[in-house]
């Protein structure tokens, strides 16, 4: 499926240069623009592979080119005034060759999760393709400011998306790790499990297994009523092909032995897609009660087979309680591995997403106290002031 991503503050910027680089590396085709847009003007000159005119820098006039400094009720703001520079970079996508624009941002800093849902209600007002998120959580070391702005920013970036896709770097960063390392890392991984769930979407029909290859239709579907998504994934390195025996040979050999290697090809798929949903999650949560999902089985045609995929499916059903599972395969040659993605979406029984609930409600409490507290003194003052002038007369 073809993307029109936009990263928004430093993680967001970070993340859509990993998917062009991705997209390059594997041919998959499914970044047919990039733009990178933040009010860090040092943020967006590390970027090495979103090209110079699609990075935008906004906010200058408020804060000279140095970021918000996680104030995200600042990032909103000038995210709002520099809404025309933005769109200036989104005029030069040929909006009619993409599937649906991508928001990437970080929750918890101030310029991504206060602007990038106030570029996804401003995409969604003027085009009519979906417009869908990556939302990254902060990790819970990062301090109160950043898990209060994650709390504000996902409740409304999840209100303007099509559908909001959840990485929690909390139940991802390693212990030990330095700040810079641990995120090459974690990129690594958003971008191998996107790249390979919209990759799907980007195959031509009609090749051996062309009946059951996914296609973006069926990814749009599957995000379709939108809430919020997590993706699981698993691999498994495999024997390529090779002409001349070998795998070749005992596959197409017939008899015993191809029944043994459909078996064991069967046996894989279905431990792939057991390991994939129980696995790690980009955000953990309990899979029951997922209202729909996608299976995807990538790698080299010969590894993959209908019967394997139907029973993944048919176990996620079972796992899931959903009546809405598809399934299908990304036949890639050459990739040395068999892997499953699984799209989650509609996702509600999420430990962390109830937390930051939590914290949002918290938050809004101690505003009306707050508010509370100020329109007492200045009733105080008036009346005082009342007080004294009654006593004038
Ligand atoms: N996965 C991942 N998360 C990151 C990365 N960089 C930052 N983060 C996370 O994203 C959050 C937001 O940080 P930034 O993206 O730097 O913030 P910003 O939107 O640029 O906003 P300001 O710096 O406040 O102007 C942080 O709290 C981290 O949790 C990254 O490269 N990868």
């Amino acid at each position: 499926m073809k993307l029109a991503m936009i990263g928004f503050g430093q993680a967001g910027g970070k993340i859509v240069d990993k998917f062009v680089e991705y997209d390059k590396r594997h041919g998959s085709g499914i970044v047919r623009a990039a733009v990178a847009v933040n009010s860090a003007k040092a943020d967006l000159m590390g970027l090495e592979h979103i090209p110079q005119d699609q990075r935008v820098l906004i906010g200058q006039s408020r804060v000279k080119g140095h970021g918000v400094g996680a104030d995200n009720e600042l990032g909103a703001e000038i995210a709002e005034e520099d809404i025309d520079e933005v769109q200036g970079a989104v005029d030069s996508i040929p909006v009619h060759e993409v599937d649906a624009f991508l928001v990437v941002s970080g929750l918890g800093g101030g310029t991504g999760s206060g602007g990038a849902p106030v570029l996804a209600k401003h995409l969604k007002r003027i085009y009519t393709e979906p417009v869908y998120g990556i939302g990254v959580l902060p990790g819970g070391d990062e301090g109160g400011i950043y898990t209060l702005n994650a709390a504000r920013s996902f409740q409304t970036f999840v209100r303007e998306v099509d559908n909001l896709m959840v990485f929690d770097n909390d139940s991802w960063r390693k212990t030990g790790e330095s700040v810079q390392g641990g995120y090459d890392e974690i990129n690594e991984e958003i971008v191998t499990r996107f790249g390979v769930l919209f990759g799907a979407g980007e195959v031509e029909q009609g090749g051996e297994v062309a009946e059951s290859v996914v296609d973006s239709s069926e990814i749009i579907n599957t995000l379709a009523g939108g809430g919020v998504s997590t993706v699981g994934y698993a691999s498994e390195t495999v024997e390529e092909k090779s002409s001349g025996g070998g795998l070749l040979s005992r596959i197409t050999g017939g008899g015993e032995d191809e029944q043994i290697d459909t078996a064991h090809t069967t046996n894989r798929i279905t431990s792939l897609v057991r390991k994939a949903a129980l696995g790690r999650l980009t955000l953990p949560c309990e899979i029951e009660g997922t209202e729909r999902a996608l299976l995807v089985m990538a790698g080299p045609p010969e590894h993959l087979n209908r019967k394997g995929i139907e029973r993944g499916r048919k176990w996620i059903e079972e796992q899931t309680g959903s009546m809405e599972v598809r399934g299908g395969d990304y036949p890639i040659r050459n990739s040395g591995k068999v892997a499953s993605v699984i799209l989650l979406s509609g996702v509600t029984n999420v430990p962390r997403i109830k937390e930051l609930q939590q914290v949002a409600i918290e938050a809004q409490e101690n505003i009306d106290d707050i508010r509370q507290e100020s329109d007492q003194n200045l009733e105080n003052l008036v009346n005082d002031g009342e007080d004294e002038l009654e006593s004038l007369f």
